[in-house]
């Protein structure tokens, strides 16, 4: 029997609040099963401390299936999970968010785009080039979270990322990969690049 898989998302949301990137309840973590449908963070709760409660599962068309708690409400950013597993069918895991790092970095973007720098971690997001020239897409964000989603879906659709991450303006990163850990190792590295955007500003 294989292990629920809430468990790894549970182990990483609890280092991501370690290390300062979901404090005061901010992002959502999901994973998709077999069936399609996705287990995501429930609205509003600390994520140093998560139990397999504190998730709702979510059939593709975004309506809730299953909820351990009645209490629950879905992630206010569902739709943005939803529309990532929709478009790329490969996805198992969809990670978000918020760093100060992120959200400094998002302000040197320029034309819906933050170039990233050419640095070997680029490797760790998939792009095996000599001195990659990397974008990553950056989002308004807006009230109406659903807006966001509708953005994501309309410009992946026409121009698919480089990487499989997004920035949302003055808000925070998201990533997505095949499974709960290469979601992980994509945010870290996304992170990374993050923290080195905003010390070189610093320092040259
Ligand atoms: C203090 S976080 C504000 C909402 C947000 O951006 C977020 O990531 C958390 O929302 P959720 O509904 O998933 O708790
Ligand atoms: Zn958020």
């Amino acid at each position: 029997m294989t292990s629920d898989p809430r468990s790894a998302v549970i182990a990483a949301a609890r280092q991501f609040y370690q290390l300062g990137w979901m404090v005061g309840t901010a992002g959502n973590l999901s994973v998709r099963l077999e069936d399609s449908s996705f287990w995501i963070t429930a609205s509003g709760k600390q994520k140093g401390d998560l139990r397999d409660r504190d998730f709702v599962r979510i059939n593709p068309n975004g309506t809730v299936i299953e909820s351990p708690n009645p209490n629950n409400r879905p992630s206010a950013e569902t739709s943005i999970h939803q529309t990532i597993y929709d478009l790329f069918p490969d996805v198992c895991a969809c990670y978000h968010v918020h760093s100060v790092e992120a959200n400094i970095a998002a302000n040197f973007s320029r034309d819906g785009y933050l170039p990233l720098p050419p640095l070997e971690m680029i490797k760790g997001l998939g792009i095996w080039q000599e001195n990659p020239e990397v974008k990553i897409p950056v989002f308004e964000n807006h009230l109406a979270v659903r807006d966001i989603a509708t953005e994501v879906r309309d410009r992946f659709q026409a121009a698919p990322p480089d990487i499989p991450a997004l920035l949302i303006r003055n808000h925070g990163v998201t990533v997505w990969g095949s499974s709960p850990t290469v979601a992980q190792n994509y945010l870290e590295i996304a992170e990374y690049l993050f923290r080195y955007l905003v010390v070189a500003r610093q320092i040259t």
